[in-house]
């Protein structure tokens, strides 16, 4: 996708030198105060390419914060947000999604009295494509990519539905479809399966996989459900009181003593 690179940008060059090579995304020291709450307190993390990162915490963690820092929605007050290398702290939010980080949040964003393909046509603009040209005369391949994406996520024969008559669960999966439009270099999901029924869970599952299999998709997910970021992480953060207490596969996060105390109330 387009990347929103600016030249003159001195810290860039410094930024790209520091960055491991396959790191899409990386918080360096992320601090955010509200008042005299630390939400965030000094966090790195690191998303590879390729990878799907999870991030829990109990409530009040600080994930939506941490989440918020790294799209740009809220100004850290310390630390820096390297996105592909290039050190994006400080950017505007479009211009951070722009420069190729997509956001899927908990509740769905989509226009309810379009059709489920026009949905996807508007969302291709994040990758760079003009809103009018789209919807008047779609382009044959966005269309075609559009058909593809609804396709993986077994919602092929609805393009032509109205968006707003689909369940909850179905929209979720649009929306899912929409940021894949956007060909995002890391997408970022807000609790994925939050007020998804449990027979579709599975089915989230398969198609985060696919993704992240085929389209190469980059996710990192909040998500309460242990089970579900379990069976789908490679890797991930657990956060407690704003602070970075662990780090490591499914397995090894569900054998710490620092995480089963945090959820435990015991630090
Ligand atoms: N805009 C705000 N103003 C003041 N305090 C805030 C603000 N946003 C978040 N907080 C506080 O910061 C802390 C972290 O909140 P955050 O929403 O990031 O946690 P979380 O881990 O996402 O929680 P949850 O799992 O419940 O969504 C909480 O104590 C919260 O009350």
């Amino acid at each position: 996708m387009s990347k929103a690179t600016d030249p003159t940008d001195a810290a860039e060059t410094e930024a790209t030198a520091r960055s491991d090579d396959r790191a899409v995304l990386r918080t360096d020291g992320v601090t955010k105060r509200f008042g005299g709450l630390t939400a965030v307190d000094d966090v790195n993390v690191t998303v590879n390419e390729g990878e799907i990162v999870g991030l829990i915490g109990p409530n009040g963690a600080g994930k939506s914060t941490l989440f918020n820092c790294i799209t740009g929605t809220l100004q850290a007050d310390e630390g820096s947000v390297y996105l592909q290398g290039q050190d994006v702290t400080g950017w505007p939010e479009y211009k951070i999604a722009r420069a190729g980080l997509g956001r899927m949040f908990q509740e769905t964003r989509i226009f309810g009295d379009m059709t489920v393909e026009k949905n996807l046509l508007l969302a291709a603009q994040e990758g760079g494509s003009e809103v009018s040209s789209l919807l008047r005369r779609p382009d044959e391949s966005l269309q075609a990519r559009a058909q593809e994406l609804l396709e993986y996520v077994d919602l092929g024969g609805l393009a032509k539905t109205r968006a707003g008559r689909l369940s909850f669960g179905q929209q979720k999966l649009i929306e899912f479809a929409m940021e894949l439009m956007a060909e995002p270099d890391v997408l970022l999901m807000d609790e994925p399966a939050g007020g998804i029924n449990p027979s579709m869970l599975e089915n989230l599952i398969e198609y985060i996989r696919t993704a992240n299999e085929d389209e190469e998709a980059t996710i990192f997910l909040i998500e309460h459900n242990m089970d579900f970021v379990m069976e789908i992480a490679d890797r991930i953060y657990v956060l407690a009181h704003g602070e970075r207490i662990a780090e490591g596969t499914p397995e090894e996060i569900q054998n710490d003593q620092r995480v089963l105390d945090a959820y435990l109330g015991r630090e």
